[in-house]
């Protein structure tokens, strides 16, 4: 049986193919005239930080295939102006309907309800994606180090680059690291989960963190639900946190960031 990403990967590359015959590039290429030049996300997670504490990219995210349905009462365009408020510096929002319930709708609707830079939380197997967001509106888009090979990630990098937007290169062990810091793009993830296990440890990121130079910047992901995991995380030099999951469970969305971020 394959695992969860070999399941996405194959799935994506299908519905990536339906798409491409749907969708002149044409057609996207007057969407990205429209919606503007990209808001910069990795400048929005350096400036966000403060001392002991992260810059904060907080996720909007109906469901996983780890913790099937999260949240509900589920309105992007809302929860995205909870984060906003609560002092996140920018947003994921999911657009991957089979396994997350996300969609492509959720992510327009989120990031014209605020003015915060905001990532496409979508799984490329292919450069046209990086044109599609962009079309959507993304500011930033993600790079899973375990579903590419080199070229593939590098071409993904270098539209991101041509449209003005950020990659954050998402990597969750030493060799996926070594890989990563060869790209050409300075903004990397470290997901504490394992995508093929769904196990999360936040040690990964305290374990890998020494590896980053210090001209790139870095994310802690996944598994974050305390202020004292925030300070742990902090201890490692990240500069920002992705944090779904614990914020996207509460009822009052905007002080549970803000407590997050001991803010309130
Ligand atoms: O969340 C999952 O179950 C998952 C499964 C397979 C591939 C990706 C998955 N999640 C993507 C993420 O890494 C998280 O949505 C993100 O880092 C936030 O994590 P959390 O705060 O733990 O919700």
């Amino acid at each position: 049986m394959a695992d969860i990403l070999e399941q996405i990967a194959t799935y994506k590359r299908e519905d990536v193919a339906q798409r491409r015959t749907a969708i002149s590039m044409g057609d996207l290429e007057s969407q990205i005239e429209a919606v503007g030049p990209a808001r910069g996300f990795m400048r929005a997670l350096i400036e966000g930080k403060r001392p002991q504490s992260l810059s904060l990219i907080a996720e909007v995210k109906k469901a996983s295939p780890s913790k099937g349905l999260i949240r509900e009462d589920f309105d992007p365009a809302f929860l995205a102006q909870c984060y906003q408020a609560g002092g996140a510096s920018c947003l994921s929002i999911l657009t991957d309907n089979p396994s997350f319930q996300g969609h492509e709708s959720h992510f327009q609707a989120a990031r014209s309800a605020v003015t915060l830079p905001c990532i496409r939380k979508e799984f490329l197997v292919d450069a046209w994606q990086v044109t599609e967001s962009r079309a959507l509106g993304a500011d930033a888009i993600l790079v899973i180090m375990a579903m590419v090979d080199d070229v593939l990630a590098e071409d993904l990098i270098d539209a991101a680059h041509h449209y003005g937007m950020d990659a954050l290169v998402e990597v969750h062990d030493a060799d996926e690291m070594e890989r990563a810091l060869k790209l050409r793009s300075k903004l990397i993830g470290i997901n504490n989960r394992n995508l093929r296990d769904f196990s999360v440890d936040l040690k990964t990121t305290e374990v890998l963190a020494e590896r980053v130079p210090s001209d790139h910047v870095l994310v802690a992901e996944s598994g974050i639900f305390t202020p004292f995991d925030v300070q742990r995380l902090a201890f490692t030099g990240a500069t920002a946190m992705l944090v779904g999951e614990s914020l996207m469970r509460q009822v009052d969305v905007t002080e549970a960031t803000k407590n997050l971020l001991a803010l309130a």
